[in-house]
């Protein structure tokens, strides 16, 4: 291995208007594009997505291993956690890869998911 290439997590979040399949399809993919064109990953070892309680639509990790043949990557979906102030139709992603950047990409409505609440 490179020694420039190291074990990181890479952040990533879009959102829905709605909870259609094919803005959600859109959405993920357009993500995941996103995250791939920002970062030089020599190597994926797992990905784990949550979506907000208010997404049922479709399952982000079964569209990116179908659409995009990932079959051999190891996806997890979980549902995430709800508090007072959480914000609805989120997508989030966290893949767990070797490489030599760690560039997040905070999409669409998610953009300002880690600006300060004042
Ligand atoms: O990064 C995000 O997606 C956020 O919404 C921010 C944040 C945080 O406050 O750090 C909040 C909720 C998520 O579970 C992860 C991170």
């Amino acid at each position: 291995m490179d020694s420039e290439y190291k074990i990181v997590g890479i952040r990533g979040a879009t959102s829905l208007n709605e909870d259609h399949p094919i803005e959600l399809t859109e959405n993920v993919i357009e993500l995941w594009n996103e995250i791939m064109n920002k970062n030089d990953i020599s190597r994926i070892i797992s990905v784990i997505f949550s979506v907000t309680p208010d997404i049922k639509s479709l399952n982000p990790a079964t569209i990116l291993r179908e659409k995009l043949d990932l079959n051999n990557v190891p996806f997890m979906s979980l549902e995430e956690a709800s508090f007072n102030d959480s914000r609805k139709k989120i997508i989030r992603v966290l893949i767990i890869c070797e490489s030599s950047t760690q560039n997040f990409v905070y999409l669409h409505e998610a953009k300002n998911l880690r600006t300060k609440k004042e």
